[in-house]
């Protein structure tokens, strides 16, 4: 069976208070993007795990479709799989990409062995997995809070505005990022603040990391300048970076920033 994992943008982060576990509360809004990779699995003498297009950094074991695999098993004796991974939404980006594979691959063998877990069960493995993996269960537009792992589903549809990612080429660990920011409880809910139209957003809707990941990564507030000037409505860090994403009206003429980093169409 074959998934087609996809990313995901923030809109506006909030990172609210300190947790006494080292984490994190934060309000954010989730919204699934097209952008994304192709996680096969096969029914296999052993278990293993191969990747082809953008190289994934660290050891194989420790790819987030192997440790989803090793979760499940640990409750349901599944059979070995051969597993591989075509890698193309960009690595620390902040577009969740080895979070969707997880998920996508909880989905995989909930479907392929009949294991009848519910939406519930299938996002308390991925919470485990890490803090947005939730998310891409359900993978519908969702205003979360807490660890950014509890949600409440929205009213988003973006369908008819193009949105650009912009990946520049940079790596930003989000653990670094969260290391770096002051939590601070925000004066407005962004649960009210998306219900104000597009092009309202750039002076209301923030994302707490761009404070601090911006100055270190200049390159990141250039290509974010760039999407304003080539006539988005709004434009943000996606997450704790390093990708950036415009909202526009109609496609815009960015060709000039290909030359740098790379450049998505959501359309
Ligand atoms: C920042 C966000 C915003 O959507 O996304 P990305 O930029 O990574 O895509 C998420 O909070 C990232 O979620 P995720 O990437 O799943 O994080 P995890 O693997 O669970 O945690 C990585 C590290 O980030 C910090 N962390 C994460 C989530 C959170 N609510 N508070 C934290 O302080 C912790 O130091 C943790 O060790
Ligand atoms: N399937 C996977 N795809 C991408 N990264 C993965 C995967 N499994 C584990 N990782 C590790 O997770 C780290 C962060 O990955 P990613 O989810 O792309 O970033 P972000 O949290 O910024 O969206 C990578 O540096 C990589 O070592």
């Amino acid at each position: 069976m074959i998934v087609f994992p996809n990313a995901k943008i923030n809109i506006g982060l909030n990172i609210v208070t300190k947790r006494p576990d080292g984490y994190h509360n934060l309000e954010t809004i989730f919204y699934p993007v097209k952008i994304k990779d192709a996680l096969e699995a096969i029914t296999a003498p052993q278990l293993s795990f191969s990747s082809s297009g953008i190289t994934i950094p660290g050891d194989k074991e420790n790819n987030l479709c192997i440790k989803a695999y090793e979760l499940v098993n640990s409750d349901f004796e599944l059979p070995p799989l051969k597993i591989h991974l075509h890698k193309h939404i960009p690595i620390g980006a902040g577009l969740g990409g080895g979070s969707a594979d997880a998920a996508f691959f909880i989905k995989l063998i909930n479907h392929q062995f009949d294991l009848k877990l519910s939406v519930e069960d299938m996002q308390n493995y991925a919470r485990k997995l890490g803090a947005d993996c939730a998310f891409f269960i359900e993978n519908d537009p969702v205003y979360a809070f807490d660890k950014g792992d509890q949600f409440e589903l929205l009213e988003l549809d973006l369908s008819k505005y193009v949105i650009v990612l912009v990946m520049p080429p940079v790596h930003v660990s989000t653990a670094d990022a969260y290391s770096g920011v002051k939590a601070e409880p925000s004066a407005e809910s962004l649960k009210e603040l998306i219900k104000l139209p597009v092009a309202q957003w750039r002076d209301r809707i923030k994302n707490d990391f761009e404070k601090t990941v911006i100055p270190k990564y200049p390159l990141i507030g250039e290509v974010k300048q760039a999407l304003y000037d080539a006539g988005a409505l709004y434009a943000s860090m996606s997450g704790s970076g390093a990708s950036v994403f415009g909202i526009f009206e109609t496609l815009p003429p960015l060709e000039h920033l290909e030359a740098k980093s790379s450049v998505f169409y959501n359309v």
